[in-house]
């Protein structure tokens, strides 16, 4: 009988278990997919008395001890920096595989955590930290190895998803959206990771990262939340035929000097509701990656959630059993390219402006004026007259974000525009 594949599991909340759940529902079944058996050695939970639910002999408090035990893979479901990025260091320099879905380590400590991978050949696994159950990374980092990928775009927060489609579907408010969110499992411990974009821009980090074989950072990818959407931002973009979705964009960009250097970005985004990506409600997530021979792929799926999480922490932890039951590991992560990181303010980009303007002879040539200073197109402009105002609703072409930024400033101060209702990003229409 071939040796059992020991694992330890860190944590048992949402995702940790409805792991122990796949994990000790069919062992025969997981034992013939993998070439042995895989054993559960433990649960490190931070009370064990609030786990009557899971087998007792399994559960410990001292998540160290388990580490160091004679387990072959570590399963971290915790989530977090500290104490948990020294635990998975000291597991994988000891050669121990390590699974997780951990994104807000993995977008700021990938690079010593895979070296330490590196060095003792062990495998570093993270499927679930990036839009819940989607196959996406593997086929990024494997199946598109041989290709050239260009942009990665999309929706990989399921939390600020549901919130935007409740606003846009049933007009319910924010508060009462999020408080649903998290009791269905989907949103982080901390929920403004999720509501000011922390946790997409982890997400964009990593992707960029293994896109464009580089290392990039949280620190690295322009952020931008969901706070600031109101109701009225909602109602405004639908009575144009759009919606507001919250998208993380990660694209390869030539400089005028043909080097190359990464954009990653997370911020709300006014798009048609025709979009692919307008139809993808509640806490789905959907993503298209451009590579240069593949041309246009999209993936969708639930991307929160215990189980759909789980789904994808089983699928690591199968192949990295494997690989140990065939004495090896899985291919390593390449950031041999190192691209520096575009700043936002250089990134192209196209803005839907709506402003409130005295309803007078030449603000449109004022307002005009200003964006043609600033050296932005207009691509359209909609007005619309009431008694003693009108409105007024410009979209761009693509300029880079820093002029439409500032133009978007000076128009404020204009005398004849009473308010800049909305300003939002643009993605999806034609230029
Ligand atoms: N919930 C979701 O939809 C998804 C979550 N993730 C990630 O998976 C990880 C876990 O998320 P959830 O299960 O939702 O979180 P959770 O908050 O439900 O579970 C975390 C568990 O870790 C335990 N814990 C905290 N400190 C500990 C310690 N020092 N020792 C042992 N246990 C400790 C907590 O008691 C809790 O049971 C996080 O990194 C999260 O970002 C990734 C994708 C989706
Ligand atoms: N909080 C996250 C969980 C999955 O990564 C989300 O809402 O997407
Ligand atoms: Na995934």
């Amino acid at each position: 009988m071939t040796e059992p594949v020991k694992v330890a599991l860190l944590g048992c909340g949402t995702v940790g278990s409805e792991v122990t759940r796949m994990l000790l529902d069919d062992p025969g079944e997981l034992a013939a997919r993998v070439g042995a058996p895989v054993e559960l050695a433990g649960i490190a939970v931070r009370r064990p008395d609030k786990h009557p639910e899971l087998p007792q002999h399994l559960i410990t408090s001292d998540a160290t001890a388990l580490i160091d035990s004679d387990v072959d893979i570590v399963v971290e479901l915790i989530g977090g920096i500290d104490p948990v990025r020294g635990w998975l260091l000291s597991a994988l320099r000891k050669g121990k595989s390590v699974v997780t879905g951990n994104k807000a380590l993995l977008s700021e400590h990938a690079s010593e955590l895979a070296e330490a991978a590196d060095e003792s050949g062990a495998d570093l696994y993270y499927e679930a930290a990036v839009a819940g159950a989607i196959p996406l990374l593997r086929p990024v980092r494997e199946s598109l190895a041989g290709d050239r990928i260009t942009r990665v775009m999309g929706i990989v927060n399921g939390t600020t998803n549901f919130i935007l489609s409740a606003m846009d579907s049933t007009g319910a408010g924010y508060a009462e959206t999020l408080d649903e969110a998290t009791r269905l499992g989907y949103a982080e411990a901390d929920p403004t990771a999720d509501v000011d974009g922390y946790d997409a821009a982890s997400k964009a980090a990593i992707i960029a990262s293994l896109a464009f074989h580089s290392r990039v950072t949280a620190a690295d990818v322009h952020r931008e939340g969901i706070a600031g959407i109101s109701s009225s931002d909602i109602t405004a973009a639908k009575s144009l035929g759009r919606t507001v979705k919250l998208l993380s964009i990660c694209e390869r960009v030539t400089e005028e000097d043909g080097s190359e250097s990464v954009s990653a970005r997370v911020h709300p985004v006014m798009i048609p509701k025709s979009h692919q990506l307008a139809g993808v409600g509640g806490a789905f997530n959907a993503v298209y990656v451009e590579a240069e021979a593949a041309g246009q792929l999209m993936f969708y799926g639930q991307g929160a959630g215990g189980a759909p999480t789980a789904s994808a922490v089983l699928g690591d932890l199968v192949s990295a059993a494997r690989n140990k039951v065939a004495g090896g590991r899985g291919p390593r992560e390449s950031a041999h390219a190192a691209l520096p990181v575009r700043p936002m303010g250089q990134t192209p980009t196209r803005y839907h402006v709506s402003l409130d303007v005295a309803d007078k002879p030449g603000v449109l040539a004022q307002v005009a004026q200003v964006f043609a200073a600033h050296g932005v197109s207009i691509s359209t402009v909609r007005q619309r007259d009431r008694r003693s105002t009108a409105s007024l609703v410009v979209v761009t072409h693509q300029a880079p974000d820093a002029a439409l930024r500032s133009t978007v400033d000076e128009i404020d101060k204009l005398d004849v525009v009473r308010e800049v209702i909305s300003v939002m990003r643009v993605e999806g229409e034609a230029e």
